[in-house]
């Protein structure tokens, strides 16, 4: 087990956002996040990465509370893509992605060779290598969105989360970016809207409606006509695709 959690609640105000969720991710599996509009993928992501604390219940990270853990251990080896993220309007490609390497700097010590290394890698990885001296006002939205997996990358991550990195990506970028976190050798979890990248991408998916999980399993087991309906109130067909064997999914006009 990598990640599990282990009977979430979270509220905002009176409203109970998460509501008893429970599921553990395996080391170096790709799990992928789905369910509609507004029932808790941002949040549980962010409880995820330890950015809030649950009201009740605990993130385990390797048998480890999370909220027992330093902050600048779960940095070192959680990296975590925000849905919203943004960044100093002033600072180039390369500086954004240098942030990545702050976790593993000690207060004295210089930039190393490994860090230079890491930068690279993560600035080829996302494609964003020829626009290293270009300043973030000037990114276009998808560039935006891969010079923040770029930075993730740089952290060195053994656990990255991803809230929906394909947004605001072309069809060749979105391909580009899910291919490479499927072959990363590291756990991964995305939460995606694109029910047939799930299916294409991911070793297993956990499913939430309303705040609670109501499925997890292969994407051939989850993803069933039945739970269209029920979940996403869709009409589809599914049969695996004679092209790559994963489940594809056909959606029909209501
Ligand atoms: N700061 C907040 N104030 C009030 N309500 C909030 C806040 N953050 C989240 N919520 C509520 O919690 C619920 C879950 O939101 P969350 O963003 O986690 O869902 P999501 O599954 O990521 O949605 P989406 O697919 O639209 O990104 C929503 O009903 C949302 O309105």
């Amino acid at each position: 087990m990598s990640f599990a959690a282990e009977n979430i609640c979270w509220k905002i105000r009176s409203k109970t956002v998460l509501d008893g969720v429970s599921f553990t991710v395996r080391p170096g599996e790709m799990l992928g996040l789905l369910g509609p509009n507004g029932s808790g993928k941002t949040s549980l992501l962010r409880l995820m990465a330890g950015l809030k604390r649950p009201h009740a219940g605990r993130v385990m990270l390797e048998g480890e509370d999370l909220g027992a853990i330093q902050r600048r251990r779960v940095a070192q080896r959680v990296a975590f893509v925000e849905q919203h993220a943004t960044t100093n309007a002033s600072l180039m490609v390369e500086d954004v992605v240098r942030l990545g390497r702050f976790p593993h700097r000690g207060l004295f010590s210089g930039w190393s060779a490994e860090d230079e290394a890491c930068v690279e890698h993560a600035l080829a990885h996302a494609g964003m290598a020829h626009k290293r001296r270009d300043r973030w006002q000037t990114l276009s939205g998808g560039e935006r969105q891969r010079a923040h997996i770029a930075r993730a990358l740089a952290q060195s991550p053994r656990e990255l989360i991803l809230d929906e990195p394909t947004n605001h990506l072309d069809v060749q970028h979105q391909m580009a970016l899910l291919a490479l976190i499927a072959r990363l050798p590291i756990t991964s979890i995305i939460a995606l809207h694109d029910l047939n990248h799930a299916a294409l991408f991911c070793d297993r998916l956990v499913v939430l409606k309303e705040g609670r999980v109501v499925a997890e399993g292969t994407p051939e087991a989850v993803l069933t006509e039945a739970l269209m309906r029920s979940v996403f109130q869709v009409e589809a067909r599914i049969a695996p695709s004679p092209y790559h064997g994963r489940p594809h999914i056909q959606f029909l006009p209501g």
